[in-house]
């Protein structure tokens, strides 16, 4: 949604739509959902609990199972439509190019085999030929990188704090040097310090090795520490983008004000935290009408009615409100 000219977009969705349908009643958790990522840009996709942002990031990473989800609209990745290629050339792609870190991403590390020896197997299901002394030496660069000693390489996960096998899964998403990597709620269960230590890392590695990030979380704080861009979801629309010190100091959704005003600020002055009223709507079934609406005080009788286009608040800010950038909302921003 934020464009800039001479900006090269590694990730572009167009109208993107996820049903889910393994159920007896439908869930629209995507709709409509259009944005862009340019190259090396990192964006936070932000939105409470049941908005949508795994499911879009599971769209993307074409993870859906087509028997349970009817995903529609367009994803192109590098110029390439990734929805309408098939699932064996698109696993060419992920790991390689797309690369994702889950909250879980370490459960899936055996318990009974070292650490080493399990990248090593997970390298070579994209380099099959490839020499185990380079692997080992590619595997332990990377461990240097996510600030893990060489010594982990002979470990058994049992043996690694939870924050190292976070960096494990971490330096596992790196192995083919991924132009893209999508990190869904990947520090949440982590300490704030080891989380601030691997944000920072992270950061680090995307001006070493040049790579895009997608990052999925509930705090508010990771991306204004860690993005360039912020995407506010709600019941799986996009109700805001921009730039994420404009979105946060600025918002001009009065979700993303909400948002806002549920975070306590470390800095600055103490503020009555005041959430959201009401809950999330019901997404078995779609309605007209703005999706906040119910939800939103200052909800007028289009809001009610008529469903909102994505506006212009600035060159740098989108949001999908019928009184984007009136008066009302310059007197509502926060400071
Ligand atoms: N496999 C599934 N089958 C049916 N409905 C699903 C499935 N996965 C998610 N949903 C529903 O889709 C909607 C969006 O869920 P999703 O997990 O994408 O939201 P989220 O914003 O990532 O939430 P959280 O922050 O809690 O992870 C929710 O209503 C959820 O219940």
């Amino acid at each position: 949604m934020v464009r800039r000219s001479s900006v090269v977009n590694i990730l572009e969705i167009e109208n993107l739509n996820v049903v889910y349908t393994g159920r007896k009643e439908k869930v629209y958790a995507v709709n409509n959902v259009s944005l862009s990522i340019a190259e090396g840009e990192s964006v936070g996709i932000v939105g409470e609990s049941g908005s949508g942002k795994s499911t879009l990031a599971m769209a993307v990473l074409r993870l859906l199972s087509e028997k349970k989800a009817d995903v529609s609209g367009t994803i192109n990745f590098q110029g390439k439509d990734i929805l309408g290629m098939s699932l064996k050339d698109y696993k060419q792609i992920r790991w390689k190019e797309i690369s994702v870190v889950f909250q879980k991403s370490m459960n899936a590390l055996s318990p009974i085999h070292k650490i080493g020896g399990q990248l090593e197997d997970i390298y070579r299901v994209h380099e099959p030929n490839e020499n185990k002394k380079v692997i080992k030496e590619k595997i332990l660069k990377l461990f240097t990188m996510v600030n893990l000693s060489d010594r982990v390489y002979n470990l058994y996960p049992h043996e690694l704090s939870g924050g190292m096998l976070q960096r494990v899964s971490i330096a596992l998403s790196l192995i083919h040097n991924p132009s893209f990597i999508v990190l869904d709620e990947a520090t949440t269960a982590l300490d704030v310090v080891t989380q601030g230590q691997i944000l920072r890392e992270i950061k680090k590695l995307e001006t070493e090795i040049k790579m895009t990030r997608m990052m999925i979380t509930h705090d508010i704080s990771v991306v204004a520490t860690s993005c360039d861009k912020v995407v506010v979801m709600y019941a799986g629309k996009v109700m805001e983008v921009g730039n994420v010190k404009d979105v946060l100091t600025k918002p001009a959704h009065p979700y993303t004000q909400g948002l806002l005003n549920s975070f306590p600020s470390l800095k600055g002055e103490k503020k009555q935290l005041t959430g959201i009223r009401g809950f999330l709507p019901d997404l078995s079934e779609k309605k007209e009408g703005c999706i906040f609406a119910p939800r939103c005080d200052f909800a007028k009788d289009i809001c009610r009615n008529v469903t909102p286009k994505d506006y212009e608040v600035s060159s740098n800010q989108r949001s999908a409100c019928h009184m984007h950038g009136s008066e009302y909302y310059e007197n509502r921003r926060t400071s």
